[in-house]
């Protein structure tokens, strides 16, 4: 069965933790929907892990598109949300409702996520979920800010903390049916996800959270660099390039192909 949005409330009600991660291609996004990931994320991190790029700020919504109609293809039951990037959303709410709208009209994608809060994208999210279109915040790191934030944990002090808290909160009274939480302390990401009805999906944010998500690249090992909270579940680096290796080496001394 396809999982819905109202399942996700369900399973934080219920208490039993939604998988996440990141997809750019078909071929990983049929793997991990086989495998069965709950949500499958087109990050806009691929401007980084698949695209090359030192920042997610390049990164086009013809490019997201791109990706997502890919990512679809392979998908049978995950959810699929895509990132809204970079100045595709902040001008107003009405670039946000139309970069959104394309994304579900010619992807698959059933949701966008962007990142912000109050009261930059409050009136934003209100707008996009009373036109139907599901939306998934993201606060605390923003990575497209990076410019003002750098990429350091976010909400550490009190006051900063209780911003954090209140932008989830008025993400959540907007419509937002989701919030990713992004490098901030587990003491307040528990916090906000025991103050919200809505799931808290963590990315460097502690245990307390209704789900996790990882890029895909870092948990196959395939990154160059990772964020400090990251975790490898395997060596996909090491795994390319010994067997590189043994083709070129097979084929320099003539042992691939075989004369027939
Ligand atoms: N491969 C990958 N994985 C990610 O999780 C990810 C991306 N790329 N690209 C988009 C953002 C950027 N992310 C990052 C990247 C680096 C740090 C990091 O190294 N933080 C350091 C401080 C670095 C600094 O101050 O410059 C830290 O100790 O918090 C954190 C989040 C998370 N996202
Ligand atoms: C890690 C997730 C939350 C993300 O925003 C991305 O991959 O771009
Ligand atoms: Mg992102």
């Amino acid at each position: 069965m396809a999982v819905t949005i109202k399942q996700l409330n369900q399973w934080k009600q219920q208490e039993r933790q939604i998988v996440v991660l990141t997809a750019a291609d078909y071929a990983i996004a049929q793997l991990l929907d086989e495998a069965g990931v709950d949500i499958i994320m087109v990050g806009d991190s691929l401007a980084m892990v698949t695209l090359g790029y030192s920042t997610t700020l390049p990164v086009t919504l013809d490019d997201m598109i791109h990706h997502a109609k890919a990512v679809c293809r392979g998908v049978k039951r995950a959810l699929v949300v895509c990132d809204l990037p970079f100045l595709s959303y902040q001008e107003s709410p009405q670039q946000a409702i139309h970069s959104a709208g394309r994304v579900l009209k010619e992807t698959g994608a059933v949701a966008v996520k962007l990142e912000g809060g109050y009261p930059a994208m409050a009136e934003t999210v209100g707008r996009l979920t009373a036109v139907g279109i599901p939306v998934m915040g993201h606060v605390g790191l923003t990575p497209q800010s990076i410019n003002l934030l750098g990429l350091r944990q976010q909400g550490k002090t009190p006051e900063t903390g209780e911003r954090i808290l209140q932008d989830a909160i008025a993400l959540e009274q907007a419509g937002a049916f989701a919030i990713v939480l992004e490098h901030i302390p587990p003491d307040l990401a528990r916090s906000i996800t025991q103050k919200l009805t809505i799931p808290t999906i963590g990315i460097g944010a502690g245990p307390h959270c209704d789900g996790q998500v990882l890029v895909t690249a870092d948990l196959l090992g395939l990154s160059e660099r990772q964020p400090p909270f990251a975790k490898s579940y395997g060596n996909l680096r090491q795994v390319i390039t010994q067997a590189v290796q043994e083709f070129s080496t097979e084929v320099r001394s003539g042992k691939f192909p075989l004369d027939p």
